[in-house]
């Protein structure tokens, strides 16, 4: 079983065959698909020589290194290991399972393509890194396919899985999928089955006009399928976030960590960090009233949670506004790892540190002027910068993990007249984080749409004002969206604005 941490959401399996390929060059439909947010590669050749097969193995390897992505090998074992590549997938009538692990050893990926409960169960017991279930629907792209199980006959194997006590083996569907029925594949009753990890695709990549933008597309509605499964382990587990936060929004960030199913603690005394790390807490560094003493004390608090291996969020409030707060932050940034930085443009460009701060700071409010694909850079280039996700607040949210960029368009003008209510999207980031480690962008996107989605809702409703009647029919609605979750309806979630964007463009 490997030990590298994959990304299953959209996985390209290639083909070279001109009905798919047409007379693009593979390599460059590749690249433009991994720009595009591909997670993991395939490469899948029925036809070529062993050397042929070497070659283009060998080019595809050099492009996947690049985007640190893993690249494996369709059925041809001696390809994966000429190659070096991280590994193959095998289906039920190649190469057995055992005597593929024999040849390339424990550390590489090994996925079994399995279309009926039996073969689920009996790769995983074999040891399977992840399982191709399909085929889905009727393909041109693969004509020998032995049955369509459709998205019921994927739900039987995933519950399967779960029963048998395979729940966390991955796990991606293939066969027919494509951008208009990628999102009705991945939805399901919402309540207790494992989910999908992703999809995998030939045709809708590689046949693709725009293989950048179909992958961003395909991705965007794999990310937002995956929201409910953040907000429902929060509710199951009740993380518990750590707040060390301003005077201003103790109380109401509490309720708020509430209201989505985690248990707040506010301690800004940091000899209780380690114990509280110890419980499996996340924290919360905001420094909206930042202190000499509360400076020392995010210090130590950050490297007991960095030591303890739990997520740190780091929210560095009106960072531009003082020197001390300039200051603050660089101190902040090299004391210890956060597992994601939220602030708004202003704030960000202070984190940034680069020679674009080009924004002035009143106090705490963000006076932004960046455009749009200019704060996805921002964002995208300190996510790579720190190791991290970037939260990038503002009408538009922007989140990258360096890799994938995201835009959010829900929320209403209202939460920005209240106090607090950035701090506590802070919080609501800390308890999805600690609850759903595995993927922290996805943690970040679930509590941002959430928030935006429950403003949304909030407003309209006919008791609302103002910012007054506001605050409790928000923190109603958080509750209700997690209460509706749990209970398997997501309705909510055809609210959610999520887009892949390009962070590259101009
Ligand atoms: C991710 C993924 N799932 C299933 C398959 C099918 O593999 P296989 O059964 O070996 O069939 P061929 O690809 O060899 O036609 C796959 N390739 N990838
Ligand atoms: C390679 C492959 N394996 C399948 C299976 O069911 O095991 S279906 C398939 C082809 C999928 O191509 P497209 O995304 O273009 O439909």
């Amino acid at each position: 079983m490997v030990n590298r941490t994959v990304d299953y959401g959209v996985y390209l399996v290639t083909d070279s065959t001109p009905a798919v390929l047409g007379d693009c060059s593979l390599t460059q439909v590749v690249e433009a698909a991994l720009r595009g947010g591909v997670g993991i590669v395939q490469y899948r050749d029925k036809n070529c020589s062993h050397e042929d097969a070497v070659t283009t193995a060998r080019e595809l390897h050099v492009l996947t290194k690049r985007f640190d992505v893993p690249l494996l090998v369709n059925d041809r074992v001696e390809v994966a290991v000429e190659v070096g590549c991280e590994g193959v997938h095998i289906g039920q009538d190649d190469m057995s399972f055992d005597a593929a692990r024999r040849i390339l050893g424990s550390e590489k990926i090994i996925g079994v393509t399995v279309s009926c409960e039996e073969e689920a169960i009996r790769a995983c017991e074999a040891g399977a890194d992840y399982l191709g279930i399909g085929t889905v629907f009727a393909t041109q792209t693969k004509k020998d396919t032995k049955s369509i199980i459709g998205p019921s006959g994927v739900s039987t194997i995933l519950e399967a899985l779960k029963e048998s006590g395979h729940g966390a083996v991955p796990t991606v569907c293939i066969g027919g999928i494509n951008n208009s029925n990628a999102a009705s594949v991945l939805a399901h009753d919402g309540s207790s089955r494992k989910s999908l990890d992703g999809l995998a695709v030939v045709s809708a990549l590689i046949a693709a006009p725009d293989p950048a933008a179909a992958a961003r597309q395909l991705l965007g509605t794999v990310l937002t399928a995956k929201m409910p499964q953040v907000v429902r382990t929060v509710a199951g587990t009740t993380p518990l976030t750590h707040n060390m936060t301003n005077l201003v929004v103790q109380n109401f960030a509490a309720n708020v960590a509430l209201a989505v199913g985690a248990s707040p603690i506010m301690a800004n005394y940091a000899e209780e960090a380690p114990d509280l790390a110890k419980l499996g807490a996340a924290l919360v560094i905001n420094m909206g009233t930042i202190t000499p003493d509360g400076l020392r004390n995010f210090i130590q608090a950050l490297k007991a949670y960095n030591d303890a291996g739990r997520p740190v969020v780091f929210d560095p409030v009106g960072a531009g506004a003082t020197a001390v707060r300039r200051e603050a932050v660089q101190t902040l940034l090299a004391a210890g790892h956060y597992a994601v930085i939220k602030g708004n443009s202003s704030e960000l460009l202070t984190v940034h540190g680069g020679p674009s701060v080009t924004e002035r700071q009143r106090g705490v409010d963000s006076t932004a002027v960046l455009s749009i694909s200019e704060r996805a850079r921002l964002a995208r280039d300190i996510a790579r910068q720190h190791s991290c996700v970037v939260l990038l607040t503002g009408p538009t949210d922007l989140i990258s993990d360096g890799r994938r960029t995201l835009r959010v368009d829900n929320g209403h003008e209202l939460l920005g007249m209240v106090t607090g209510t950035g701090c506590s999207l802070g919080t609501t980031v800390s308890a999805m984080v600690g609850a759903f480690g595995e993927d922290a962008l996805v943690a970040c996107l679930a509590a941002t749409v959430l928030f935006g989605v429950a403003a949304e809702m909030a407003a309209v409703r006919p008791e609302v004002r103002g910012p007054g009647t506001f605050v409790p029919a928000f923190i109603d609605e958080l509750y209700g969206i997690r209460k509706a979750t749990t209970a398997g309806d997501l309705q909510w979630l055809s609210m959610a604005k999520v887009q892949v964007v390009n962070a590259d463009e101009k």
